[in-house]
């Protein structure tokens, strides 16, 4: 697990705050309180720090020595001070430290935990730099590792466009309005985004002091997300990269948020429709068949107008999970809507599939919902297809009618 570093003499204050900001708890803290419990620390530690936070003036190293041990170890720092110091500042954006900010109760601590969330995450990701001069972008380079991010570099459109195809886990681009080729930079911005959206990738125009500002606003016509003159301040570059990433992560949560049933967690007919395509390509390049089936609880209205509708809804997340624990973690499961389900599974055989779907309508019956002093009896009917079509929808239908059958004929069944 990645930690942070919290190095200051008194700990407690700035680790419970973070403890209560930061959003998601897949990261722990390590506190340290003097520069010799430092240097013992990173010996055996650094490889699991993400970020270090610094007080600035620690027991043992009063010159700054805490900063120069960190950054040797490629640890980005943040540091903080009591009172804030031109002179520290100057000093610390110097040596590459990426922010320093003042250690007053609350402040910047909200902008504290945005800054350690995205280190953390510029963790699982990357950037491409595309400059023509090989001496800048070593030095951007730089500059990005500081803030967590790696970087691959480019120079010209080419190699650009294939290192997008080839990588990726590169989130973010930066490319210069002068790069080699015929192809300049506002093109090739135009050109990336012909083949990756905005909702996957990231692009911030560099723009050389001096030029015409009318093309900095071509490249976010061409689809650049934002720009930024050179030279630029490093906290400027930082806050830039930071408000495009953030803006990138919200775009593809929600994205996700769509595909996911609210109340189950379980997928959506949205995604069954993108996802199915996927299966079916697959299994039609394999000549193996799919199995589509339509799973529908019995008599659930019954539920609803008994025991209301809170019930009703904690009745069908028992049987999400019931079908969660009885698939695949690679088979699509599926909330069509109301309490209708679906589950798509490939390259199995019809006798195997049955199987599985008569242990899954015995597992049902022998699951009964549980809370207080009420107890009711599920089952549920199922409708199976097996075979092969190039669309989700008449497999859907012919799964439905079978649903169909089930329910005629008794209900607590498979017709197949
Ligand atoms: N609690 C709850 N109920 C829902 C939800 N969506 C749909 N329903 C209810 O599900 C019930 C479906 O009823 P019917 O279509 O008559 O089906 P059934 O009672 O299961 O009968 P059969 O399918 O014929 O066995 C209706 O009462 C809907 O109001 C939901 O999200 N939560």
């Amino acid at each position: 697990m990645k930690k942070i570093l919290l190095i200051e003499d008194n700990p407690q204050l700035l680790k419970n705050k973070i403890e209560e900001l930061r959003h998601n708890f897949t990261y722990s803290i390590d506190t340290v309180e003097n520069f010799e419990q430092l240097q013992e620390y990173i010996k055996l530690n650094k490889e699991n720090v993400f970020i270090a936070l610094l007080d600035y003036f620690l027991d043992g190293a009063m010159e700054g020595q805490s900063v120069d041990l960190l950054l040797e170890h490629n640890i980005p720092t943040i540091v903080y001070t009591q009172e804030y110091s031109t002179d520290i500042r100057e000093i610390l954006l110097d040596k590459c430290v990426f922010e320093y900010l003042i250690k007053k109760p609350n402040s910047d601590l909200l902008y504290s935990t945005r800054l350690i969330e995205r280190v953390y995450k510029n963790n699982f990701i990357k950037a491409l730099i595309v400059d023509g001069s090989e001496s800048f972008r070593n030095q951007l380079a730089e500059n990005l590792q500081q803030f967590g991010l790696a970087s691959l570099h480019s120079s010209d459109a080419n190699t650009t466009l294939e290192l997008l195809k080839n990588h990726s886990d590169i989130q973010l681009v930066l490319i210069d309005l002068d790069i080699s080729g015929d192809i300049q930079g506002v093109e090739l911005v135009e050109a990336i985004r012909a083949q990756f959206p905005s909702t996957s990738l990231a692009v911030l125009g560099m723009t050389p002091h001096g030029y015409n500002s009318q093309l900095s606003i071509e490249f976010l016509k061409k689809g650049a997300n934002d720009f930024i003159t050179k030279p630029f301040v490093k906290e400027q570059l930082n806050l830039r990269i930071m408000q495009v990433l953030e803006m990138l992560d919200t775009i593809q949560e929600k994205s996700i948020e769509a595909t996911i049933d609210p109340l189950t967690q379980l997928k959506n007919r949205r995604a069954l429709e993108v996802e199915s395509k996927v299966l079916i390509q697959s299994a039609l390049l394999t000549n193996k068949p799919l199995s589509v089936a339509m799973i529908d609880i019995d008599h659930f209205k019954v539920v609803n107008d008994t025991y209301g509708h809170d019930v009703g809804d904690d009745v069908l997340k028992l049987i999400s999970k019931v079908l969660k624990s009885n698939f695949r973690k690679k088979d699509l499961i599926v909330r069509n809507g109301g309490e209708e389900f679906c589950v798509v599974l490939d390259d199995l055989s019809l006798e195997k599939v049955i199987n599985l779907f008569e242990k899954l309508i015995k597992k049902i019956a022998s699951t009964p919902y549980e809370k207080d002093d009420v107890v009711i009896n599920i089952t549920a009917s199922i409708g199976l297809f097996h075979g092969i079509n190039n669309n989700i929808k008449p497999m859907l239908s012919l799964a439905d009618k079978k649903l169909y059958v089930a329910k005629k004929t008794g209900r607590n069944k498979l017709v197949s």
